[in-house]
C-alpha cells in the first residue's frame, strides 16, 4: 500500500528515532518530546506567560481585537495572541437556528458543541487559484514544510522546499481527501529499549509494508517448546525506523484538508503502557497545526477561517480542562444527543509557536504517574481538539461556525487495568477507570461491528466523547503501538487483535483475520519440538498454508477470539521462560521463525488432525472461560469503583456482593466445566501418545 513499514529515511533524524527510551536527552518532557518531534527549535524559554497575552479575555470586541491581532500577526507582526473562545456569555451554541444568528446575547456560555455542523457550504476554490504557488506564496511568511523546518509566520529561511512544491502539494492532498479511508489503522513498532535488552529479550515482530507477523513461543502440554506464528495484515505498519514525520505523514497528514470539508476527524493511539502512544502522539497536533494553517492561510485565504485549540483529560471518569487550571468539565448531551462539553476553554490560534505553547502547557498539567513498563505513564485519556471555524459573513462580531475538527486522543495504556491489583488505592481507582474506559470503546467497536442498532456510547465518557469518530461523516485513524519484546507478547497480540477489530469497521478491508494461529500453526507445531529443527531447514510455508485454506473463505473467528487479555491474569512468568538461545531457530537476522514441518503418514495424520480438532477445542473453551473470567473480574472492578465513588459503600454493600456472588457462582460452575473437559483432554493426550509412539514415529 504505502510502504510505510519499510521506510527507511536514512538521515541523522534517524539515528535520533532510534535512541531508545532510556537515551533520551536530559530535560524536560516538553523539550524531548518537541526534539523527538524534530521541533526542537520551537523550543523557547523566552515565551511570555499567557496570561500576558489577555489569556483569559474575551467579548466580542475581544475577538474583533484578537483576529485583527492574528492579521497582523500573519503579516509579518511579532505579535502574540491567544485568548480562549469561550469566556461566558460569548460563546454560541452551534445547534441553536438560523434566525438566532444574529443575536449574540443569546449565545451559550461556555458551551462547546463537539458535534454540531452548520448548513453552509464552504465554496469551492478552482485548483488552479487555489493552488497557485507563484500568486499565493508570500516567502517571507513560513518555512518550508519539512518536519524540521515547521510552518512558522513571521520567520524565514533559505532552507527548505521551494514555494511551488510547498503549495502544490495541496492538491494532491485534495484529491487524496475524498478517497482517504474512513477508517484506517495504523501500526507502529518501537525499538527494543535498554531495559528489555539487559534482559535479552527479543524482537518478536517482523514487519512488512502493511502487514506483520508475531512470532510467539509457546509450551506444549509435554513442556517443549514451539514458536507460533500470528499474521495480521493494516493499511500501514510501521517499523521502529520510521521516524514521527513519516507516521504524521501516513497517518493525520492526508486528513488534514478534509476537515475544511466538514469533516470530523480522529486520531488516537491504543496500546500497552510503554509502547510508544504518548511518543507517538505528542507531535501529531503541532505538525497538524503547521499544515492547516497554510491551508488557512494560502488555500482558504481571505475566506474567515480561523483555528481554535481546546486540551482535556479524561481521568477517573471526570473531564478536566488542560488549558484552564484542571477546572472540572461536564458533559452533557443536548436534545439531538449532540454531545457538550461545558466550561471548555477554546483558544484562537495564528501560528505554530501559540499552538506549542498550549501544548506543553496542557501536556505540563496532565497526570501521570510511573509504571514498570513506563517511567512517565499516562493516568489519563487526552484529548487536544483544533476546531476550524469560518466568521459568519467576514463578519468579526459574531462568533465563528464551527466547519470541522481534528481531534488527537492519546489513551492511557490498554492494560492499565492490571493496575487494580496495586495496593495503591488512588492507582486502583485509576487502573478500574481505565479498564472501564477501554472495555466500553471495545463494546462500541463491537456492536459497530456487528451492524447493532444500538451503539453503547454512553458506556463511557471516553466512549461519548468519540462518538462522533464513528458515527456519520467521520474519519478515524487508530495508531496501535506495539513493543517488539518478547516479554510483551500478549499485549501486543491484544493490542493487535483489538487493531483488527477495528480495522474490520472499516468497508472493503483486507484485514485477514488472526484465525491462523489456532488453525494452522498450532496443529503442525505440535508435532516436532523447536529444539530438533536445524537452522539449515529453515523454510516458511505459512502464506501459503494460508492461501490454500482460507482463499474465497469468509470466516470470521468467533466473538470470544478477539476479547481483550487482562494482563493481571495471565501468567507474565512467560517472559522469564522464553525459549534458550539454543533452543530458537533463527534467521541470520536473529529473528524467530516457525518452521514447516514434514508431512506425515496418512495413518499418523489422521491422528494428528484429531488431536489438532482436540487441541482447536480445549483452546476455544480455555479462551471463553477466560474471557468470562476476565470479565467477571471487569465487573466486579467496575462494582468495587462504584463502591468507592458512592462514598458510603455500607449503603449497597449486601446488595452489591449478592450481586457479586451471583456472578461469581456461575463463574465457578463454568470453570469446573473447564476441568472436566481438561480432564477428558488429558485422557486422550495420553492415547495419542500411544499411539504415535506404537506407530514408531
Ligand atoms: N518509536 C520510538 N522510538 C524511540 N523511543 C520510543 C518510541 N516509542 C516510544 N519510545 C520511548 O518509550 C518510552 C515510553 O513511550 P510512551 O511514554 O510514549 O509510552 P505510552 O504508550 O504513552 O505509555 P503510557 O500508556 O504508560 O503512557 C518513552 O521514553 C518514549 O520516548
Amino acid at each position: 500500500m504505502n510502504g510505510g513499514g519499510r521506510q527507511r529515511s536514512g538521515t541523522a533524524g534517524v539515528h535520533h528515532q532510534r535512541q531508545y527510551s532510556d537515551n533520551f536527552l536530559d530535560g524536560s518532557s516538553n523539550s524531548r518530546w518537541l526534539q523527538s518531534a524534530g521541533l526542537q527549535h520551537l523550543q523557547s524559554n523566552n515565551i511570555p506567560p499567557l496570561q500576558d497575552y489577555n489569556f483569559y479575555g474575551g467579548g466580542a470586541q475581544g475577538g474583533g481585537r484578537m483576529y485583527r491581532n492574528a492579521q497582523r500577526s500573519f503579516n509579518g507582526g511579532n505579535e502574540f495572541y491567544m485568548e480562549p473562545s469561550t469566556p461566558p456569555g460569548n460563546y454560541r451554541a452551534s445547534t441553536q437556528k438560523k434566525s438566532d444568528e444574529d443575536s449574540p446575547g443569546d449565545f451559550s456560555p461556555g458551551l462547546l458543541d463537539l458535534h454540531s455542523f452548520d448548513t453552509e457550504l464552504i465554496p469551492e476554490i478552482p485548483a488552479t487559484n487555489a493552488f497557485d504557488g507563484n500568486s499565493l506564496y508570500k516567502p517571507s511568511r513560513y518555512r518550508s514544510s519539512d518536519d524540521s523546518e515547521p510552518y512558522m509566520m513571521g520567520k524565514q529561511t533559505n532552507r527548505g522546499r521551494a514555494p511551488e512544491n510547498v503549495l502544490k502539494s495541496f492538491p494532491v492532498d485534495k484529491e487524496k481527501s475524498s478517497s482517504v479511508a474512513k477508517i484506517k489503522v495504523v501500526v507502529r513498532k518501537r525499538p527494543l529499549n535498554k531495559k528489555e535488552l539487559a534482559k535479552n529479550e527479543e524482537d518478536i515482530i517482523e514487519t512488512y509494508s502493511n502487514s506483520l507477523t508475531v512470532h510467539e513461543t509457546k509450551l506444549k502440554v509435554d513442556l517443549t517448546q514451539y514458536v507460533e506464528k500470528h499474521e495480521f495484515v493494516f493499511d500501514a505498519v510501521l517499523n521502529e525506523e520510521v521516524t514521527n514525520d513519516e507516521v504524521y505523514r501516513e497517518t493525520v497528514e492526508p486528513i488534514v484538508p478534509i476537515i475544511f470539508e466538514r469533516t470530523k476527524a480522529t486520531c488516537f493511539a491504543y496500546g500497552q503502557t510503554g509502547s510508544g502512544k504518548t511518543y507517538t502522539m505528542k507531535p501529531l497536533p503541532l505538525k497538524a497545526s503547521r499544515d492547516i494553517l497554510r491551508l488557512m492561510y494560502h488555500t482558504y485565504r481571505n475566506q474567515g477561517y480561523q483555528l481554535f485549540v481546546s486540551f482535556f483529560e479524561i481521568y477517573g471518569g471526570k473531564l478536566f480542562d488542560l488549558l484552564n487550571d484542571r477546572k472540572k468539565l461536564c458533559m452533557r448531551e443536548d436534545g439531538k444527543q449532540k454531545v457538550c462539553i461545558v466550561g471548555l476553554q477554546e483558544y484562537r490560534v495564528a501560528d505554530v509557536e501559540q499552538i506549542k505553547e498550549l501544548i506543553e502547557k496542557g501536556n505540563a498539567t496532565r497526570s501521570t504517574g510511573t509504571t514498570g513498563a513506563n517511567e512517565e505513564s499516562s493516568r489519563s485519556h487526552a484529548i487536544l481538539q483544533l476546531a476550524i471555524k469560518k466568521l459568519i459573513d467576514g463578519n468579526e462580531s459574531k462568533p465563528p461556525r464551527p466547519i470541522g475538527k481534528l481531534s488527537f486522543i492519546d489513551l492511557a495504556g490498554s492494560e492499565r487495568g492490571a493496575d487494580t491489583t496495586d495496593n495503591d488505592k488512588q492507582t486502583r481507582i485509576e487502573g478500574a477507570e481505565i479498564n472501564k474506559s477501554l472495555l466500553a470503546l471495545k463494546e462500541c467497536i463491537r456492536a459497530l461491528d456487528n451492524d447493532q442498532g444500538h451503539i453503547p456510547f454512553r458506556g463511557s465518557k471516553l466512549t461519548e466523547v468519540l462518538r462522533d469518530s464513528f458515527v456519520g461523516n467521520s474519519r478515524t485513524v487508530m495508531i496501535s503501538c506495539i513493543s517488539p519484546s518478547s516479554g510483551s507478547c500478549e499485549h501486543t497480540l491484544n493490542t493487535l487483535r483489538y487493531a483488527d477489530r477495528v480495522k474490520s469497521l472499516s468497508k472493503g478491508n483486507n484485514s485477514k483475520k488472526d484465525v491462523l494461529s489456532s488453525t494452522i500453526n498450532l496443529k503442525e507445531s505440535t508435532t516436532v519440538p523447536l529444539s530438533s529443527v536445524t537452522a539449515s531447514a529453515y523454510e516458511d510455508r505459512t502464506t501459503e498454508v494460508w492461501q490454500d485454506e482460507n482463499d474465497g473463505d469468509d470466516f470470521s473467528p468467533p466473538e470470544d477470539y478477539y476479547e481483550e487479555v487482562t494482563p493481571s491474569l495471565k501468567n507474565n512468568g512467560k517472559v522469564e521462560s522464553y525459549a534458550t538461545t539454543e533452543d530458537k531457530l533463527k534467521k541470520p537476522s536473529g529473528q524467530v521463525k516457525w518452521k514447516d514441518l514434514p508431512r506425515s503418514e496418512p495413518k499418523t495424520m489422521h491422528s494428528e488432525d484429531d488431536l489438532a480438532e482436540l487441541l482447536q477445542e480445549e483452546e476455544d473453551l480455555v479462551n471463553a472461560h477466560r474471557t468470562q473470567v476476565e470479565e467477571t473480574m471487569n465487573i466486579v472492578r467496575e462494582e468495587m469503583n462504584l463502591l468507592v465513588e458512592a462514598d458510603q459503600p455500607g449503603n449497597q454493600l449486601d446488595d452489591y456482593i449478592t450481586k457479586l456472588n451471583a456472578i461469581l457462582s456461575q463463574k465457578a460452575a463454568g470453570i469446573m466445566q473447564l476441568q472436566t473437559r481438561l480432564a477428558h483432554f488429558q485422557k486422550r493426550l495420553k492415547e495419542h501418545n500411544v499411539l504415535v509412539s506404537s506407530a514408531g514415529y
